[in-house]
């Protein structure tokens, strides 16, 4: 059983505009709600792919109602803890030109009771994982090394810990030794605190997030691919172009790829081209955190992988 965390889940609402303009109205006919947060897209594309996957983290409110409708929905088993606050909303705004910008709101406060509540129910939850993929922001309430507790936890009981956070629950984590983590530029920039110019800048940081003790660094870049550092070496995945609609999930979609292939124990080499495949697969859809397998199964044809230096 995949396990996924997700502890500041979200409704994300996707407003599409043909030209979003500060200090102007839009009316707007084309939007979209879906129960997100990162680990809430990941969960639906493992689901996609066949896997069975139950979520856990916090809910509450009427929007943690609407999220909880949407798992039922969609077969993901819910093991949230129910708290006293409402779950957040993130707000996407994109434009024809493919610009997008994105308003996430913080979450709510997590008291200590639900904070326990979670931590025992997630040891229990352990017993019969194979996997952890943990997701996104912390709510507040939660210390910034909330991530490297249950790493530790996980490490216990032999379960792989893949995680996809940034800023300083990320840094913290680290030090903790997750399988995987999946940083995109931008949030490997904020972790070494320094601009990447440079594929040699971005690789050069992966290796010593390696030879920090994370097994797998799976840097997302976007249009250009990705970079995956593991024991093996360095390799660059090169992805086909598309015509992208909207690239909103893609690092949450390649997060799942990438779950579902080890999950099956496929190789890293398959696990980093499916990985790709599910990210471009993403970008051609117009719902945030989907994927089409057909799509999937014809992106990987497409997808080179080939060593980029060796460490
Ligand atoms: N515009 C795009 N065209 C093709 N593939 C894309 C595009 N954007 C993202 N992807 C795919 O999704 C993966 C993750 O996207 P990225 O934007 O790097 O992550 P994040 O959403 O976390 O910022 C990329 O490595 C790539 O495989
Ligand atoms: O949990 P965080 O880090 O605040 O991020 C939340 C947002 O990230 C997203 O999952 C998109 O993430 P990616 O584009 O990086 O895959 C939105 O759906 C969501 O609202």
């Amino acid at each position: 059983m995949i396990t996924t965390v997700v502890l500041n889940p979200a409704i994300d609402v996707r407003y599409s505009i043909d030209r979003f303009e500060l200090n102007k109205s839009h009316r707007c006919t084309h939007y979209q709600k879906t129960a997100g947060g990162k680990g809430l897209n990941v969960s639906r594309v493992l689901r996609i792919l066949g896997d069975d996957v139950r979520a856990t983290g916090f809910l509450g409110g009427n929007s943690g109602e609407f999220i909880a409708g949407e798992l039922h929905r969609l077969a993901i088993e819910n093991r949230f803890v129910r708290i006293d606050e409402e779950t957040r909303t993130c707000i996407a705004i994109l434009s024809k030109d493919l610009t997008q910008t994105e308003i996430l709101e913080s979450g709510p406060f997590i008291k200590k009771e639900f904070v326990d509540q979670f931590l025992t129910l997630y040891r229990k939850l352990l017993d019969d994982t194979t996997v952890i993929s943990a997701s996104g922001s912390l709510p507040r309430g939660l210390e910034d090394d909330f991530y490297s507790l249950l790493i530790e936890e996980a490490h216990k009981k032999r379960v792989k810990f893949v995680l996809d956070t940034s800023g300083l629950p990320l840094k913290k984590a680290i030090q903790a030794r997750p399988f995987l983590i999946k940083p995109n530029q931008t949030e490997l920039e904020q972790l070494c605190g320094k601009k990447l110019s440079s594929e040699e800048d971005v690789i050069q940081q992966a290796c010593e997030l390696y030879f920090a003790g994370v097994e797998n660094v799976l840097v997302s870049l976007g249009a250009a691919g990705a970079i995956l550092v593991n024991r093996e070496g360095v390799f660059k995945a090169r992805i086909p172009k598309i015509q992208a609609i909207n690239p909103v999930g893609s690092g949450d979609s390649m997060v799942a790829g990438f779950v579902h292939a080890i999950s099956a124990h496929s190789d890293w080499e398959h696990a980093l081209r499916y990985a790709c495949a599910c990210g471009v697969a993403n970008a051609m859809e117009e719902e945030t955190g989907k994927v089409n397998a057909e799509t999937v199964r014809e992106v990987l044809k497409k997808i080179d992988v080939f060593g980029a230096v060796s460490k």
